[in-house]
């Protein structure tokens, strides 16, 4: 049998701006539209793939070799594939790896996720740096069709059609939609090292579109864990006596989830030691009065220095977030506690009040990197001393 490398149909992928680039299709038959972002992480393709948070975003892997480790079926942050879709420069002829089930390219068909290869992904990311993301759409087609200036046309077209991602709500649409406990640790994949704590403290986490490692490295500091979902009001969350709230990461714009920053600022308010990651630090800030605003084309990589403005220490962490919080918009009890070193913008925030804090970078890196997994610690910290 041919590797899939030599029986691709066509693709394109255009911009909303009109940029066009030709490639091959990787996935599924179709077309697919989101906003265009890249990400510079060399490893962990399958993870960013099934990141709720990337939920109609098109992601764009600078790295030129993609799917060399083919796919593991326990590698995942979520059940399913969420990015719209997947660009990259090249697949594999040959995968590797001992614990693999599947090529990238067969898993990108079964689960219907439509991707293009073989396009200059340098270019592509030099033009998002310069114009920053914007919406994209790529068309595959069907086996043996030729491109034309119709498709060119019709994919322009859909980009442009496509919404933007500023304003969208989409926090519940990716939510889990009834609670559910959460029992998997390091352990249980066979990651964990050390010794396992027995669960000490409940923690109700909202799923926002919650990543799965989040929830592994709490249970695996002995947490027991019920998820929520995203528009669980902070009552119903009183009633199940936690001894901490996180709050989860998630993708679209945190400004329209009201239902979350409203549950969020009574939580906070009574006293709940409370932890926030990306969307849920986006969403403690909106909660406490500052605000959020979209930047030109995010941060989405695993190599981000990060500096904890209380001891200097700088950790190298994974990023996903195309929102940041206004560092100028803090209010008096909201202080800073991290600093991105690539432009500055705020990357951690305690509150000076209250027992509750949060990060914008994602100390959960599933597969790293892990320098910055001490806030979970701190997050154990605040419930023991409560
Ligand atoms: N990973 C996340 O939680 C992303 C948060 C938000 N959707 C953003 O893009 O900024």
């Amino acid at each position: 049998m041919l590797p899939d490398l030599l029986t691709h149909s066509l693709a394109i992928l255009a911009l909303a701006d009109g940029t066009v680039f030709k490639g091959s299709s990787i996935g599924a038959a179709g077309h697919t539209v989101g906003e265009v972002v890249f990400n510079t992480s060399l490893t962990g393709y399958q993870e960013i793939l099934t990141d709720p948070s990337y939920c109609r975003q098109i992601v764009t892997l600078t790295y030129p070799h993609i799917g060399n480790y083919g796919v593991c079926e326990e590698d995942v942050e979520a059940s399913k594939i969420h990015a719209a879709g997947l660009i990259i420069k090249e697949p594999p002829v040959l995968d590797s790896n001992f614990r693999k089930t599947r090529t990238l390219v067969q898993y990108l068909k079964d689960e219907g996720t439509v991707a293009i290869a073989h396009i200059d992904t340098r270019r592509l990311t030099r033009v998002l740096r310069t114009t920053g993301a914007q919406n994209g759409c790529i068309l595959a087609l069907p086996a043996g069709e030729k491109i034309t200036e119709a498709h060119i046309a019709d994919a322009i077209a859909k980009a442009k059609a496509a919404p933007s991602m500023a304003g969208l709500d989409l926090a519940k649409v990716v939510s889990r939609k009834e609670s559910e406990s959460w029992t998997e640790t390091e352990w249980t994949l066979g990651k964990g090292y050390g010794e396992q704590t027995a669960p000490k403290f409940h923690v109700v986490a909202y799923d926002f579109g919650v990543k799965n490692n989040i929830l592994r490295m709490l249970a695996s500091r002995g947490c027991k864990i019920t998820v929520v979902p995203a528009q669980t009001p902070a009552s119903a969350v009183f009633d199940l006596e936690p001894d901490g709230v996180f709050l989860s990461n998630g993708p679209g714009d945190p400004q329209p989830c009201d239902y979350a920053i409203t549950a969020a600022a009574q939580l906070i308010e009574s006293g709940i030691p409370t932890f926030g990651i990306c969307l849920g630090h986006q969403i403690m800030a909106l909660a406490s009065g500052a605000k959020t605003f979209k930047m030109k084309f995010g941060h989405h990589g695993a190599n981000h220095p990060v500096k904890d403005l209380d001891n200097g220490r700088v950790s190298i962490t994974s990023q996903n977030h195309g929102f940041a919080v206004d560092a100028e918009s803090l209010p008096a009890n909201l202080r800073p506690t991290h600093i991105s070193l690539f432009d500055g913008t705020l990357q951690g925030l305690a509150r000076t009040d209250k027992p509750a804090f949060c990060f914008q970078g994602h100390p959960e890196a599933s597969p790293g990197p892990h320098d910055i997994s001490y806030l979970f610690d701190r997050f154990i910290g605040l419930m023991s001393k409560a």
